[in-house]
């Protein structure tokens, strides 16, 4: 079925984050051919085409003509040398700009995009693949309530989405729920790692300790008592848990977490005036 251009999405990489979000999209009713992707790699291009059936393209200003929103999934380090290349049709045809990058600013986007363009940056996460995701937005003074409206609906088909209206917290959004997915991957590399240490076999130490994160995480979101609660819940008085929890805090649990999410938003920063 043809489909109205004003609503085709031109993604422009089409790597891990791109391809999470995009089958996010299709599993939630997005029509394929309302979706183009630009991706050197022929590969991650074949991939994208069988696995979803969205349009593929090597070349980015053919996966951007006719499309209203342009989602910019590119490396920080390279955004500005594709975005300057695009600059030329992004000013005749002045699409919705969104783009995923870690640090680079909407300010940033529009100067390489030739100026004065609506934009909205984003930070998702990959769960956003099983629509167990999350987004923060920030829209520059130039989007309008449609531009809003459509750049949440996009990123909704992720998970839930929350706006900012302070561009510079977008980088504690990146610390925290951007990268989060992987301080979570960690914890679980450790927690099996450590049921191996007390004698558990392999499988034994994986399923205990990946279905015990899922549990963990479905009570957070599903109940309505806070993390502090259900942790005491399950801390019996002078019990195991009490013991473990002890050590924790000891260690500087707290503090070494905060400093993980300081660095990270400190790195967003840095992607920024690097790659300027
Ligand atoms: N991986 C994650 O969990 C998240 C990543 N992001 C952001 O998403 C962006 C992409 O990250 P990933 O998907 O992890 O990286 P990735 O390396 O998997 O994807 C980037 C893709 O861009 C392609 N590419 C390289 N040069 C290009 C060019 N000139 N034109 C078009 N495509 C080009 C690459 O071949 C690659 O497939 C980054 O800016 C990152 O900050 C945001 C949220 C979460
Ligand atoms: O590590 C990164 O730079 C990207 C941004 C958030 C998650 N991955």
């Amino acid at each position: 079925m043809a489909h109205d251009t004003h609503d085709t999405l031109a993604f422009i990489g089409g790597g891990n984050m791109a391809r999470s979000l995009i089958g996010g999209l299709v599993a939630r009713g997005t029509p394929a051919s309302a979706i183009r992707v630009a991706e050197p790699v022929d590969a991650l291009r074949e991939g994208l085409a069988n696995d979803f059936g969205v349009a593929v393209f090597p070349d980015n200003a053919d996966a951007v003509a006719g499309a209203g929103t342009w989602v910019f999934a590119v490396k920080p380090q390279v955004m500005r040398t594709v975005c300057e290349a695009l600059a030329p049709v992004a000013q005749s045809s002045r699409p919705l700009i969104v783009s995923i990058a870690a640090g680079i600013t909407t300010a940033q986007l529009a100067r390489w995009l030739g100026g004065d363009l609506a934009v909205v940056r984003t930070m998702p996460n990959t769960p956003a693949l099983l629509g167990a995701g999350v987004t923060g937005l920030f829209a520059n003074a130039r989007v309008d309530a449609e531009g809003r409206t459509r750049t949440a609906t996009l990123l909704s088909a992720a998970g839930p989405t929350v706006w900012l209206d302070d561009e510079a917290r977008m980088d504690a959004v990146t610390a925290v729920s951007g990268s989060g997915p992987a301080y979570v991957f960690l914890l679980a590399e450790a927690l099996q790692a450590a049921g191996e240490a007390e004698g558990l076999p392999p499988e034994a130490a994986r399923t205990l300790a990946l279905q015990t994160i899922l549990g963990a995480g479905r009570m957070l979101t599903e109940s309505d008592v806070d993390a502090a609660e259900l942790r005491r819940r399950v801390t019996s008085p002078n019990g195991t848990t009490h013991a473990a929890i002890e050590t924790f805090e000891a260690g500087g649990f707290r503090a070494l977490v905060a400093r993980a999410v300081h660095a990270a938003a400190v790195r967003g920063k840095e992607l920024s005036d690097a790659n300027d």
